[in-house]
């Protein structure tokens, strides 16, 4: 999953660097591993999400001035993608994140399974990375954070900042279940929509 996402990654011309937060006792393995795919620089992750970029962020040179952070397990990410995210930030805004619609009826759901009601769809979106931010932005954030966030843009939301959305892709899709991992292979087969 690490070399398909960093080859995207890569591809993507706004990309200038890309740092990996690996599990400490991989950094060496990582590197080897992406080193002919990409220069990378890759770092000692933590044991939460939050504590990975975190530790990634503190090698991003003070120069670099938008800071793009991204799952691994999002492997497909078609460059597209990352470049929508990132000219977004170049055109003004603080913090930018991929989004899809949600397509399936949400219900929210007591603790007995007891149906309490059915949430208002139009206004939510799913939410996919990389997740671009103006990088002083996203040093705050992370530097106030008090509370775990599930994604880096929840943290930015706190300090009263404005998130923006752009379109994300299906191809975004976030490797966690073994059907996801069936699918990926199977879109792994197919031409490459950036090609
Ligand atoms: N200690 C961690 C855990 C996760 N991640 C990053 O966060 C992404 C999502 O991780 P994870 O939560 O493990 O993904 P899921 O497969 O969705 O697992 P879970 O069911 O726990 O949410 C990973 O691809 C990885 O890039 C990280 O950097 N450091
Ligand atoms: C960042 C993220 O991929 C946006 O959807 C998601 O929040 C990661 O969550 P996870 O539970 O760490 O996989």
């Amino acid at each position: 999953m690490l070399v398909h996402t960093v080859r995207r990654l890569a591809a993507a011309p706004s990309v200038r660097m890309i740092v990996i937060a690996a599990p400490p006792a991989d950094v060496e393995a990582v590197h080897s591993l992406l080193s002919p795919v990409a220069p990378v620089t890759v770092v000692a992750g933590g044991a939460e999400r939050q504590e990975s970029v975190a530790a990634a962020l503190a090698v991003v040179p003070d120069e670099v001035a938008i800071v793009l952070v991204h799952d691994a397990a999002r492997c497909l990410t078609p460059p597209s993608v990352v470049e929508r995210v990132a000219a977004a930030v170049r055109a003004g805004a603080d913090a930018v994140i991929p989004v899809l619609p949600v397509v399936d009826t949400i219900k929210e759901v007591a603790a007995d399974d007891t149906v309490l009601g059915t949430v208002d769809r139009s206004v939510l979106r799913a939410v996919q990375t990389p997740q671009g931010f103006r990088a002083s932005v996203l040093r705050a954030a992370h530097a106030a954070a008090a509370d775990a966030h599930t994604d880096d843009a929840g943290a930015v939301e706190k300090l009263g900042i404005p998130v923006h959305c752009v379109p994300g892709s299906d191809l975004a899709l976030k490797i966690t279940r073994p059907i996801d991992l069936a699918l990926a292979t199977h879109l792994l087969t197919l031409p490459d929509p950036d090609a």
